[in-house]
């Protein structure tokens, strides 16, 4: 049987989300593990300001794509940036390029997606849901196409305690929400979002187990796996370790505490905190593009990319890790020395908050203002308030994920594959 590299090579592939965290981590390890991969095909849109050329050309020249640019000078010449504005009919794909796209394209990761977790249901629907089943379409026009790789995350399913690898019935059923949302002005769709998601906390995860129940309805007609990583943070190894390039899930919250803003959040000590490298998520998806297009399961295959079952951590020892590296190595200019607790005592948080956030937030801005400088702090605790007041929920109590799909795949790959998947296999063994 082929190995991965083996299968990608003059392969065509279609990324969405190519910008973004985990897709332009997904295009480097494409590029430097399968050097023959014939041509990446990203779907991206302008944005403040600059082209989609100018875009794409930006990320080829980031820190991340050194190890490829070393070994092939020359890689920037497969890829193909193709415009697309995912929320608009048809993905507002010219036809030249549809054209070019089903006639070529032998795999699609979907990355794509609003990962904010006060994204308004509308517009969460749009890109999540409804963007989803216009690329699944797409999708059927390719004359060969072989594998559909939709990335999906461990918590669409957080109102369950225990989660499968399985697609579980949708909490609605998409196409009556999507017509009902279609007519509803903003400000009534505000109003009713609290009932629709439910027991969910946020639109994100509500819309995103919609997508996933879209993407099996396909399932007779395409070969499809649905990775779900649980939180995705720094690479582990690869291309080197810690690259991230934003502040999302415990990201922040960390800096925050190394900064000595935050001193205090609700999270449960003992309540698994299931990171997952974004290396070890992308080595998967490519193992798992792998698997889709040689085996062609009949049913989609979800992949549950969680670290709980296999190899615990929580939050109380990270609480115990970060903060003993940021006395190791200070950041520099903080608002004073890191000391943050957390604590699942709510009364015991909001006392806290109001001691060692607010107070000082309170003396420091008294004192910007008397010394003719404009205030800031309050308003920065405002913020971090409204973003740990988002992130709480996911850190207050822990779940159960099966992964056995993902050892299954771990164990279908050549001895050759497991050495560059070495990262993948440490990490979850
Ligand atoms: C004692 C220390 C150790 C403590 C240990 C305990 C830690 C517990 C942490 C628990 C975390 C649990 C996280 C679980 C998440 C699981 C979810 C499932 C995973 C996924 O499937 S998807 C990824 C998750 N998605 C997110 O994380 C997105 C969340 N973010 C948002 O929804 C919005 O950003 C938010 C928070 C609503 C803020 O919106 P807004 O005010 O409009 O701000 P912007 O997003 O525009 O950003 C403005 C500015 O602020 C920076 N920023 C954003 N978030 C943070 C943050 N958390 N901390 C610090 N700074 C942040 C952002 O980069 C922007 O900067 P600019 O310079 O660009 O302006
Ligand atoms: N990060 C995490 O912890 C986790 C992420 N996931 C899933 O992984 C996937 C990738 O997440 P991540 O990389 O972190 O997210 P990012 O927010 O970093 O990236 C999102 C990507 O989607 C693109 N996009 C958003 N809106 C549009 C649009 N209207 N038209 C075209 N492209 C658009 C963005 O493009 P642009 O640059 O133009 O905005 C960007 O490339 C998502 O499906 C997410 O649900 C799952 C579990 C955890």
């Amino acid at each position: 049987m082929a190995s991965i590299a083996d299968y990608y090579a003059g392969k065509n592939v279609l990324i969405t989300g190519a910008t973004g965290f985990m897709g332009k981590v997904l295009v480097e390890k494409l590029l430097r593990s399968c050097p023959e991969v014939r041509t990446l095909y990203l779907l991206v849109r302008p944005k403040a300001g600059q082209s989609m050329q100018e875009r794409v050309s930006d990320m080829m020249k980031c820190k991340l794509f050194d190890r490829v640019r070393e070994d092939n000078p020359d890689f920037h010449q497969k890829i193909v940036p193709i415009s697309s504005e995912l929320t608009q009919p048809a993905l507002a794909i010219s036809p030249e390029d549809v054209e070019r796209l089903t006639s070529c394209v032998n795999i699609i990761f979907h990355c794509a997606a609003t990962i904010r977790f006060d994204e308004p249901l509308k517009h969460a629907l749009q890109l999540n849901v409804i963007a989803t089943q216009q690329l699944l379409s797409l999708a059927q026009q390719m004359h060969h196409l072989q594998a559909f790789i939709h990335i999906s995350t461990a918590y669409a399913n957080c109102n369950r305690r225990h989660i499968d690898e399985i697609i579980y019935p949708p909490p609605v059923e998409p196409k009556k929400l999507i017509d009902s949302l279609e007519w509803m002005e903003d400000s009534i769709v505000r109003d009713i979002t609290p009932r629709l998601i439910g027991e969910r906390p946020n639109t994100y995860t509500y819309t995103k187990a919609l997508a996933e129940c879209v993407v099996q309805r396909e399932s007779s007609k395409l070969s499809i796996g649905i990775i779900r990583p649980s939180i995705v943070g720094a690479s582990w190894q690869e291309p080197f370790p810690g690259w991230i390039d934003n502040f999302n899930g415990p990201s922040g919250v960390f800096i925050a505490a190394g900064k000595g803003i935050l001193r205090t959040m609700r999270a449960n000590n003992d309540a698994v905190a299931d990171l997952i490298p974004v290396d070890v998520v992308i080595n998967l998806t490519l193992a798992a593009g792998w698997y889709t297009a040689v085996h062609r399961p009949k049913a989609a295959l979800v992949y549950n990319c969680t670290t709980g079952g296999i190899n615990p951590f929580h939050w109380g020892e990270i609480e115990h890790h970060v903060m003993s590296s940021f006395k190791r190595n200070p950041l520099e200019q903080a608002f004073r020395r890191p000391n943050a607790n957390i604590t699942s005592n709510y009364l015991m948080n909001q006392y806290w908050i109001l001691v060692s956030h607010k107070f000082p937030a309170l003396i420091y801005d008294l004192y910007l203002r008397l010394s003719g400088q404009k205030p800031q702090m309050m308003r920065i605790f405002n913020r971090l308030h409204k973003a740990i007041g988002l992130l709480e929920y996911f850190s207050s109590q822990d779940w159960e994920w099966n992964s056995e799909n993902m050892s299954m795949l771990m164990s279908h790959l050549s001895p050759e594959d497991r050495k560059v998947q070495h990262s993948t296999l440490t990490c979850v063994s």
